[in-house]
Parts: C-alpha cells; sequence; structure tokens
C-alpha cells in the first residue's frame, strides 16, 4: 500500500536573536493509510515543528513532504489539526464552530438541509448532540475538544493530526476521549498522526510509535510498532504482558538513551 505521508529528509531551521537554530535534522519516514502513528520525545525536541510541517502551516528549509504523492505546500481539509487548546471561536455556538469548516470545503456541493444534517452527524460522533447550541465559554474543557474533532472531521480529512488534543485534559476525560478517538478511526479507517507526552496514550493509541531524538538537529531515533489487536480496551491491557513490553521499551527509549533536557 502507498504510503498516505512521506517525510522526505526534513530538516527545519529558525532564525533567532542567538543565530540560526537547528529543530529538525533530515527527518524521513512514511505513514500508511489507516494507522495511527504517535510523535513521543522530550519537551522541545520539535513534535510540532513535524506536525506544523505535515499540515502545510509551516515549509520546511529543506526536504520535502507528500500528501498523496502531492508535495504538501499549504494546509489542506485533506490534513485536519486539532490543537490542545480547542482553537474554537468563542462567540459562536459549537454548531457554528463546525458550520464555518463544512462552509468552507463543502460550499457548492452540499445544500442547506444536508449541511445541517453533517454538522449534526459530525457532533454526535463525538457525543455532543445535547449541546449544539452552547458556546466554548459554556462548556468544559473536554467537551471543547470533543467540538475540535467534530470540526476536523466534519471536513472528511484523509489524515487528522492530533496536536496533544488530551493534553490540558483530566484523566478521566482523557481517557473518555482517546476512547472516541479510537472508535471514530475504526469506523472511518482515518489516518492519525498524535503527538503525545504520554507513554500509556502512546502505546494505546497507536500502529506505530515514533520516538524522536532530544533536539537541537532531532532526528528519529527508533520506530516501534504497537502490535496489540484492535479494538483494544485498556481495562484488558492493564493485565496484558506485551503492553507492559511495548510501554518499558519507549520508556528505555526515552529515560535511558535520550535523557529528558533540564
Ligand atoms: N518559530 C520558531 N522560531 C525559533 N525557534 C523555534 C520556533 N518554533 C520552534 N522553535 C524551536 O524548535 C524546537 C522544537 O520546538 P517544538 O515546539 O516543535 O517542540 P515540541 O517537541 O513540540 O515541544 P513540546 O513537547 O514542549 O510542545 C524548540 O527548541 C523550539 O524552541
Amino acid at each position: 500500500m502507498n504510503p498516505i505521508i512521506r517525510v522526505q529528509q526534513v530538516s527545519q531551521r529558525f532564525a533567532t536573536a542567538q543565530g540560526e537554530f537547528l529543530a529538525l535534522d533530515n527527518v524521513s519516514f512514511d505513514i500508511h493509510p489507516g494507522e495511527t502513528l504517535s510523535l513521543i520525545g522530550h519537551s522541545g525536541c520539535g513534535k510540532s515543528t513535524l506536525l506544523n510541517l505535515i499540515a502545510g502551516l509551516t515549509r520546511p528549509s529543506s526536504g520535502v513532504l507528500l500528501c498523496d504523492n502531492r508535495e504538501v505546500t499549504g494546509p489542506g481539509p485533506e490534513r485536519a489539526v486539532v490543537f490542545q487548546n480547542h482553537s474554537l471561536l468563542p462567540w459562536l455556538t459549537a454548531y457554528q464552530n463546525v458550520e464555518l469548516a463544512v462552509q468552507q470545503v463543502f460550499k457548492g456541493k452540499m445544500n442547506r438541509s444536508e449541511m445541517a444534517e453533517w454538522i449534526e452527524h459530525n457532533l454526535g460522533r463525538v457525543q455532543m448532540s445535547h449541546a449544539l447550541h452552547k458556546r466554548p465559554g459554556e462548556i468544559s474543557g473536554g467537551m471543547k475538544q470533543r467540538v475540535g474533532i467534530a470540526r476536523a472531521l466534519a471536513m472528511k480529512p484523509r489524515v487528522l493530526l492530533l496536536d496533544e488534543p488530551f493534553g490540558a485534559l483530566d484523566a478521566l476525560t482523557r481517557a473518555h476521549l482517546q476512547d472516541s478517538v479510537m472508535r471514530i478511526q475504526q469506523e472511518l479507517n482515518t489516518t492519525i498522526v498524535l503527538i503525545t507526552h504520554d507513554v500509556d496514550e502512546a502505546v494505546l493509541l497507536s500502529d506505530r510509535v515514533l520516538m524522536m531524538t532530544n533536539g537541537p538537529a532531532a532526528r528519529v531515533g527508533e520506530i516501534l510498532p504497537i502490535d496489540l489487536p484492535r479494538p483494544r480496551s485498556r481495562v484488558a491491557l492493564a493485565e496484558e504482558p506485551r503492553y507492559h513490553h511495548l510501554r518499558q521499551q519507549v520508556l528505555h527509549f526515552l529515560y535511558e538513551k535520550q535523557t529528558a533536557v533540564a
């Protein structure tokens, strides 16, 4: 199967007051259709820099990124991003926030009632049907992230790019949202790229975990395949020796091979 995303010899330099800063150094890897790939690494190693490049929000200093064999030259609805801090427009309701994205992508392709049905369908996918007309200020952090995910899904993306989407949430809300993402992924077979600091989250959700070396000049350290059957249940996995072995391998990389920078 052809990769959906190809990252080929990508380096990213930033101009800073102290001179040029090399964030990513010659990074190459492929992402396959329908897989969930986690990016994990210590703070500042370049995970968001890499995700922003895949999203097309920035361009690499050198190297090439391809999506469906076409060079990524800017953002596109086939690569939807969900950020840690929801980024919903505060004066619009959940429904209207999703509507904005749907209008951008499907204007002229869906009539008004089709659009309404599609917006409600996507908010339903993340269990937000009861709060369609609430504004971000009237709903919890977890609910805001759900709306962000609904907005991204409503664009019918080929690839869902998640930049620490559960990072600011309490453990229980986080677990619910992780389960929602796994369920949606199974249903739609969407390709997911997920930035996380959480080893359990990486192993639970992923087909492969890409572990990055510390920056500056971060590289791909190791890519660990997560060969646990799906659907996965966090309760069942807690008793699964293979799960603990995989978890241990990520911990070993992070805390023995790549010690944290202070
Ligand atoms: N626009 C920029 N200008 C200068 N330096 C930058 C810029 N963007 C990122 N960097 C630097 O590049 C490195 C990688 O940053 P990035 O935000 O990608 O790391 P990260 O792994 O996502 O970090 P965290 O886990 O803390 O969110 C950091 O040293 C950061 O300071």
